[in-house]
């Protein structure tokens, strides 16, 4: 077992024996090796020489990179979490140390993150990222304005999706842009929903939301069809919560045929089903939502009320037709409970001009705002 100083450079690795009081015993001894480090670090400043002076556990590192301590820092040891209360060197060699044990916080669900997210920048705008090949010059070309957008609209967005069916069509080197624009997003707070609208017998299902939910290319959350029937949910539902993520089921598309398939009750049906997922969930919102075309402005506050903790996924936006000022209904009282999307109407608003995309997102989400006051 090792206790580990995450100073700002260095990482002291000192062996710990013992279980309930490795505590006292661990710290007791990395504070004395960090008393060495600080004061081989002070007679290295002096312009002496102090390596020589320390422990065999800490030889070997460059004295300067020790970070002195503080009370409030945070120490990992054996996989718990300490906060250090007080650590006061006691003489040359000895120092008294006191811990607070610490629970570590679990990384926000998807859920948590976006909503979070939406009250803190003020953003309901979903932004689509669907790369038309045919509108690049060659694969590079798509890559950089596809990342470039993505940075481009991030302070405008609550969250990313990527439809998967742009990245499928460029062949592997697809996978790999999808792998850097997931890795990307993260890097800029943003949650991402896959759009691959999934659904298959049950085992089959089960790869896919390994695929989707939890593998190397895996998103935030995924859209989920939910044709084959309920079942079909299982496995996406069960990979969504175990990895913290989230799923976004098909209840109503956005498109105008849905209604051969999708009416006479059965987005009502699906509805019904969504809030049955999610009823036993904790939180705010649940990790199963569903997909609401934003093209469909009077039904809006029909499913949300079926579904009120949900969040809800409305495509539509801009290119097919979609204003912000026709989806207040999809929202709660105070702005959270639907992302509102566009791909079209952000990635292209100008042809291929990224600050024309990024006056798109901005402008949508001060549309949305208003619509909301
Ligand atoms: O799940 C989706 O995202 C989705 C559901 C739906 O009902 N309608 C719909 O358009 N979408 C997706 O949302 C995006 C809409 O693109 P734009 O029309 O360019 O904004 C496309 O990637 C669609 O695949």
């Amino acid at each position: 077992m090792f206790l580990q100083w995450p100073g700002r450079e260095a990482v002291l690795r000192v062996p710990i024996e013992g279980q309930d009081r490795e505590a006292e015993e661990t710290l007791a001894e990395a504070a004395e090796i960090l008393s060495l480090l600080n004061a081989a670090h002070r007679a290295v400043q002096q312009g002496g020489r102090g390596a020589e002076r320390l422990p065999p556990a800490a030889r070997g590192r460059t004295p300067g990179t020790c970070h002195p301590h503080r009370a409030g820092r945070h120490l990992r040891s054996a996989g718990r979490d300490f906060r250090l209360r007080q650590c006061r060197p006691r003489g040359g060699r000895a120092a008294r140390v006191s811990l607070a044990p610490m629970t570590p916080a679990a990384p926000p669900s998807f859920a948590q993150a976006v909503t979070e997210r939406t009250r803190r920048l003020q953003t309901r705008l979903c932004v689509g990222l669907d790369p038309r090949s045919g509108t690049y010059r060659d694969a590079a070309h798509l890559r950089s304005h596809t990342l470039d957008v993505l940075e481009a609209t991030a302070p405008y967005a609550a969250c990313v999706k990527p439809q998967l069916a742009f990245f499928e069509a460029l062949g592997l080197p697809g996978f790999t842009l999808l792998e850097e624009v997931c890795a990307a997003a993260r890097t800029l707070g943003l949650p991402v929903i896959l759009d691959g609208k999934r659904g298959d017998i049950g085992s089959t299902a089960e790869a896919y939301a390994q695929g989707w939910l939890s593998g190397p290319h895996a998103g935030d959350a995924l859209t989920v069809n939910p044709f084959l029937g309920f079942e079909t949910l299982t496995p996406f539902v069960g990979a969504a919560r175990a990895n913290g993520g989230a799923i976004f089921v098909l209840v109503k598309t956005s498109n105008p045929d849905q209604a051969d398939l999708q009416g006479s009750g059965i987005s009502e049906r699906v509805a019904a089903e969504v809030a049955r997922l999610g009823e036993t969930e904790g939180g705010e919102y649940a990790s199963v939502g569903a997909v609401v075309g934003a093209t469909h402005p009077a039904d809006l506050g029909h499913f949300r009320a079926l579904m009120p903790r949900a969040l809800l996924l409305l495509p539509g936006l801009g290119a097919q037709g979609a204003t912000p000022d026709d989806l207040a209904a999809a929202f709660h009282p105070g702005g959270t409970g639907a992302l509102a999307s566009a791909s079209r109407a952000v990635q292209y608003a100008l042809g291929l001009d990224v600050t024309a995309s990024r006056e798109a997102a901005r402008r949508l989400r001060d549309g949305l705002n208003g619509a909301l006051r």
